[in-house]
């Protein structure tokens, strides 16, 4: 049953706070806003899904969340402690230590084996070798790509170079997983396969916040929000996902996501 969630009106905890987020390209007459003075709560145990249309700031809002992009105004929060102002260095180890990333292009160096994709961030985040191959081989076991590992990117599938891509965002047990348009390359069954690792990542606790244009891909999240013109335009809880309630979830974002469309934004 779908309800309008009341930030502040819920039992679990704050994971990242954004307090009026801007981010703003260009300069002089050519500036324009990516993203303009958003007011956001990421919760902890949370898949939340961003929507909205073409240019309307998901993957600048999700680039910000994640620390890839620099906010211009405004501050951000992962439990309670500010981030935004952290140096480049600071930033750089937190987000290897905190945060995952998944994209839809699976940027995986080509030169490197599937198991030395996955162990790149271990390294970079100061893991001892063997602990970084235990916990890659788990991944690798979880993620169903086990026997793959001496291949190279170009040597499987494009379902399996995703699969590659996340289980190198989870060596480093991220406390929250962020993905643009992580399905947006794949087959429609490749596609089903990633959305089921997400949701079984997401009961095992895994706060998970994807960008789509999917609303299939966003049935999957328990809290939707629409962005409009840079600005978050609605807030939606969608409850626990049940694949039975597959069909009725899609068209209740549909129409979210048609009355977004219909309002002016402000
Ligand atoms: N590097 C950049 N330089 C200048 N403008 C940018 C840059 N990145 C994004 N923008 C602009 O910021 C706005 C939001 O872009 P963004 O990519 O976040 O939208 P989106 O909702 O993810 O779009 P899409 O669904 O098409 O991927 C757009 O007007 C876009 O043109």
């Amino acid at each position: 049953m779908l309800s309008i969630a009341t930030l502040g009106a819920r039992d679990h905890k704050v994971l990242m706070r954004a307090t009026k987020v801007s981010k703003v390209y260009g300069s002089g007459q050519r500036l324009h806003y990516g993203v303009k003075e958003t007011d956001l709560n990421i919760y902890a145990g949370d898949f939340t899904v961003i929507m909205g249309p073409s240019g309307s700031g998901k993957s600048t809002l999700l680039h910000l969340l994640s620390g890839l992009d620099r906010v211009t105004t405004g501050e951000l929060y992962f439990k309670g402690q500010r981030i935004d102002q952290r140096s480049e260095k600071e930033l750089g180890q937190f987000r290897s230590r905190k945060m995952g990333c998944v994209y839809q292009a699976f940027h995986l160096v080509p030169d490197l084996t599937i198991l030395e994709n996955i162990l790149f961030p271990a390294y970079i985040a100061g893991m001892r070798k063997e602990a970084a191959e235990k916990k890659a081989h788990a991944c690798m076991v979880e993620l169903g790509i086990i026997g793959l590992q001496h291949r190279y990117p170009s040597q499987v599938s494009g379902g399996q170079q995703q699969r590659t891509a996340i289980a190198r965002a989870l060596i480093n047990s991220p406390e929250i997983l962020f993905a643009d348009e992580p399905t947006g390359a794949l087959s429609q069954e490749q596609g089903t396969r990633i959305l089921d690792i997400f949701t079984d990542l997401n009961q095992q606790g895994q706060s998970i916040v994807m960008v789509t244009h999917d609303a299939k891909a966003a049935c999957r999240a328990n809290r939707l929000l629409v962005v409009k013109d840079g600005m978050v335009d609605q807030i939606v809880g969608l409850g626990k996902y049940e694949a039975n309630e597959q069909q009725k979830r899609e068209a209740d974002i549909l129409s979210i996501l048609a009355s977004s469309s219909q309002k002016r934004c402000t």
